[in-house]
């Protein structure tokens, strides 16, 4: 006997059996070729449609700040001038945490409304700062005080995850509105924490170029660096480095650094240990937390702490030139 299955669209199909292919309750148009590879034989990783170059930001551990590094990551990232290039690179978030979406919070998009779709029935991001991002939170109820859609629960087995995380890689329409220079440069997927199915069902049916893994200074984050490293490495996605998040505290009052979680040793030894590269290390700073709750990315802030601004442009920087 089946489970609960609590889904949320309007348009949801309501039949078990379609649902476990269709969860997102997108429209298909008939004949169109079923969308996720069968088991028999080998599977193919496909591209996302009009994305250049995918890269995951993920973490061992929640509550890390991964979602806070991958949307700023994000930004430094449209802010990089390519040295080759005349224009500045067209960015896209999409938010894979199913069970605890926050980039609808950190975008300043929890109120939005649910994403229309194209007359092909795929999903149009939704954009603010400039910035076009999909999260599974756009498509879930607000709650009853009319705030916020990302505090309902998702309640789904294994396969509806694997089925909603393939219709969120492959039906949303990243084209963007210029029609003479459309498409992505590079896709940044904020990933769930840990090693569960979501990045398993990623790695069997995208190219993912790249993967940056976050972690605080405290031993039990650092464990599940390893643990990360392994599991990118087993469904052959390339690790772009490490990020060390809350560092260090620089007090308002003076310049020095505190070391208030202890020194950096052991992240250093466990980067060296799983041979990654430490793209950089960024500092607790609290104007990061108060800006992302009113919806804005700390990039974005003009008077924001000069040290985790550059500290982040520098990570953009190195994360470009690896990908490409
Ligand atoms: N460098 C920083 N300085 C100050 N606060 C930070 C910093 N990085 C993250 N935070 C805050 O820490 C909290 C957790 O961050 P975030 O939601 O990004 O973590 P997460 O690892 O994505 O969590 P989850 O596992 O729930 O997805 C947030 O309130 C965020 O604003």
């Amino acid at each position: 006997m089946r489970g609960p299955l609590y889904l949320t669209r309007r348009n949801l199909n309501t039949s078990a059996s379609l649902l476990h292919e269709n969860p997102l309750g997108l429209p298909r148009k008939p004949g169109l070729p079923p969308q996720i590879p069968r088991r028999n034989g080998p599977i193919q990783k496909r591209p996302i449609p009009n994305v250049k170059k995918v890269l995951a930001v993920a973490s061992g551990k929640g509550g890390v700040g991964k979602s806070t590094v991958a949307v700023n990551l994000a930004f430094a990232l449209a802010m990089h001038r390519a040295p080759d290039s005349d224009r500045r690179p067209r960015i896209g978030i999409l938010d894979l945490d199913i069970f605890g979406p926050s980039v609808p919070k950190l975008m300043g998009l929890e109120t939005a409304e649910e994403p229309r779709l194209t007359k092909n029935g795929a999903i149009v991001p939704l954009t603010n700062h400039g910035l076009p991002c999909m999260s599974m939170g756009f498509l879930l109820p607000k709650s009853a005080d009319g705030q916020s859609n990302t505090d309902t629960a998702v309640v789904w087995r294994g396969l509806m995850v694997q089925k909603a995380v393939q219709q969120l890689l492959f039906d949303v329409d990243w084209t963007g509105d210029q029609a003479a220079e459309s498409g992505l440069d590079v896709l940044v997927l904020d990933m769930p924490p840990g090693t569960g199915d979501v990045p398993l069902t990623l790695g069997q049916l995208v190219k993912v170029d790249g993967a940056v893994i976050v972690s605080t200074p405290q031993d039990v984050a650092i464990s599940d660096v390893r643990k990360g490293v392994t599991m990118f490495k087993k469904i052959d996605v390339p690790i772009t480095g490490l990020v060390l998040n809350t560092s260090h505290f620089i007090c308002p009052n003076c310049t020095t650094p505190h070391y208030i979680f202890g020194s950096n040793k052991s992240f250093h030894e466990t980067a060296s240990n799983v041979g990654a590269k430490i793209l950089g290390e960024l500092p607790l700073v609290g104007g990061v937390s108060e800006a992302s709750d009113h919806g804005v990315p700390y990039m974005l802030v003009n008077d924001g702490n000069k040290e985790w601004k550059s500290t982040m442009k520098n990570i953009a920087n190195d994360v470009w030139e690896a990908l490409h």
